[in-house]
C-alpha cells in the first residue's frame, strides 16, 4: 500500500489534531487516543496525525496512488483551513510502500559492510555454518557491522552482566561475550536447542563459552526470574517482535544507570512506518518506538543500521 508523510512545523500541533478529528468526525470515522494522536479514515484511505513538540506529523495511506492523493488533499485542505493564525506549509513526501522501504541505498550498505573492523575467522565460519544449516532462516542472524557495534558497546559499558534475548546460532552472543569485562557473564535466552547448539563450538573456539549462561526457555520467564535490582550493564533484544515491549520493560527496570538496551529490527522491514500494516508485531513495535522516545528513564537514539537499531541508555 502506498503511503506518504508530512511534517508540518507549528506551535499548535495538538490543537489541530483535536480540531480535525472533531470536525471531520461528523462525516467520516475519526478518533483520538488519550495521548492526543488522531486517526481519520475517509472513503479513499486513512491519515494518522501525531503531535510532536514543534510539529504535526501526518501519515497518509491508501490502496493506490490516486486514493492516496485524495487523502492527502482532504487532510491538507482541512488543516490549512483551521490554521487561521499561521500559514502552514504541508509538504508531503513522495509516495512509498512501507514494506518496500530501504532505509539505506544498497550501494551504501555495501560500503558500510566493507568498512568496519572485519569479522574474524571464527565469526565468518559461524556465519557460513548458519547459512548451511538454516538456509533462508539465516537472515535472522545479525550482520557483521552490528556484531562489531555490539562488541564495542559491551566494551564501552565495561559490562560485567549482559543479557541477550534471541540467540539463534549465537553470532550476536559471541560478539557480546567477547566484549565483557574480566569475570563478566552473559545470560543468553532462546527457546531453541536446535539453533543454539550450532553456536556452542564457536563460543568454545573463541574461548568465551564459560562466560555464557544459555537458558532454553521463553525469555520472559527467564527475565522475570532475575532480581529486581539494577544489575544489567547491557542487553540486546532480537527475538519475537510481539514481545519486544515486555522484554524492554523487564530489562530497562533492571538496567544500572549508564547501562544500555539495544533493540534490533525496529523498522520491521519498513512496515513500522506504514499504518497499512496492522499485525500484532507492527502495532507492538510502533508503540514501543514511541514509548522509548518518551521514556524519561532513558536517552535513546534510533540508527538506520540494517533493519533499524535503537540504543537506549538508562539515565
Ligand atoms: C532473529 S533470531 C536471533 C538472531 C541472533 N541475535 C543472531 O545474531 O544470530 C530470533 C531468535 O529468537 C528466538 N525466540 C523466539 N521466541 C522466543 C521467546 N519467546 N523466548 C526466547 N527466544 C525466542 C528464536 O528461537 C530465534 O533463535
Amino acid at each position: 500500500m502506498p503511503l506518504a508523510t508530512a511534517r508540518v512545523a507549528t506551535a499548535r500541533p495538538a490543537r489541530y489534531v483535536r480540531q480535525l478529528v472533531s470536525h471531520m468526525g461528523h462525516t467520516v470515522a475519526a478518533s483520538l487516543t488519550p495521548d492526543g494522536r488522531g486517526t481519520i479514515t475517509v472513503p479513499s484511505g486513512t491519515c494518522t496525525l501525531t503531535p510532536a513538540p514543534d510539529r504535526l506529523e501526518l501519515t497518509a495511506t491508501a490502496a493506490d496512488a490516486g486514493s492516496l492523493a485524495r487523502v492527502q488533499d482532504v487532510i491538507t485542505r482541512h488543516l490549512v483551513r483551521f490554521a487561521t493564525q499561521e500559514q502552514l506549509a504541508v509538504e508531503w513526501t513522495p509516495a512509498i510502500d512501507g514494506g518496500e522501504l530501504e532505509p539505506t541505498a544498497p550501494v551504501v550498505e555495501d560500503y558500510l559492510l566493507g568498512h568496519h573492523t572485519p569479522a574474524d575467522d571464527i565469526l565468518g565460519e559461524l556465519a557460513a555454518a548458519t547459512r548451511e544449516a538454516a538456509a533462508d532462516a539465516a537472515v535472522m542472524q545479525i550482520s557483521s557491522d552490528e556484531g562489531v557495534l555490539l562488541t564495542m558497546l559491551t566494551r564501552l559499558t565495561s559490562a560485567r552482566f549482559a543479557v541477550e534475548v534471541g540467540v539463534f546460532t549465537g553470532y550476536s552472543t559471541l560478539c557480546i561475550a567477547r566484549g565483557l569485562a574480566a569475570g563478566g557473564r552473559l545470560l543468553a535466552c532462546d527457546v531453541s536447542e536446535e539453533w543454539t547448539s550450532i553456536g556452542r563450538p564457536y563460543w568454545e573456539r573463541a574461548g568465551v563459552a564459560d562466560r555464557i549462561d544459555l537458558r532454553i526457555a521463553p525469555a520472559l520467564t527467564t527475565l522475570r526470574a532475575l532480581d529486581a535490582e539494577p544489575v544489567i550493564d547491557i542487553a540486546f533484544i532480537d527475538a519475537d517482535k510481539d514481545n519486544y515491549p515486555a522484554y524492554y520493560e523487564e530489562i530497562v527496570r533492571r538496567l544500572r544507570p549508564g547501562g544500555l538496551v539495544v533493540l534490533d529490527n525496529v523498522f520491521l522491514g519498513g512496515r513500522v512506518l506504514d499504518p497499512a500494516y496492522q499485525q500484532d508485531r507492527h502495532v507492538a513495535m510502533r508503540r514501543l518506538n514511541d514509548l522509548i522516545r518518551d521514556d524519561e528513564r532513558v536517552d535513546a537514539v534510533m540508527l538506520p543500521l540494517r533493519d533499524g537499531v535503537t540504543i537506549a541508555r538508562r539515565r
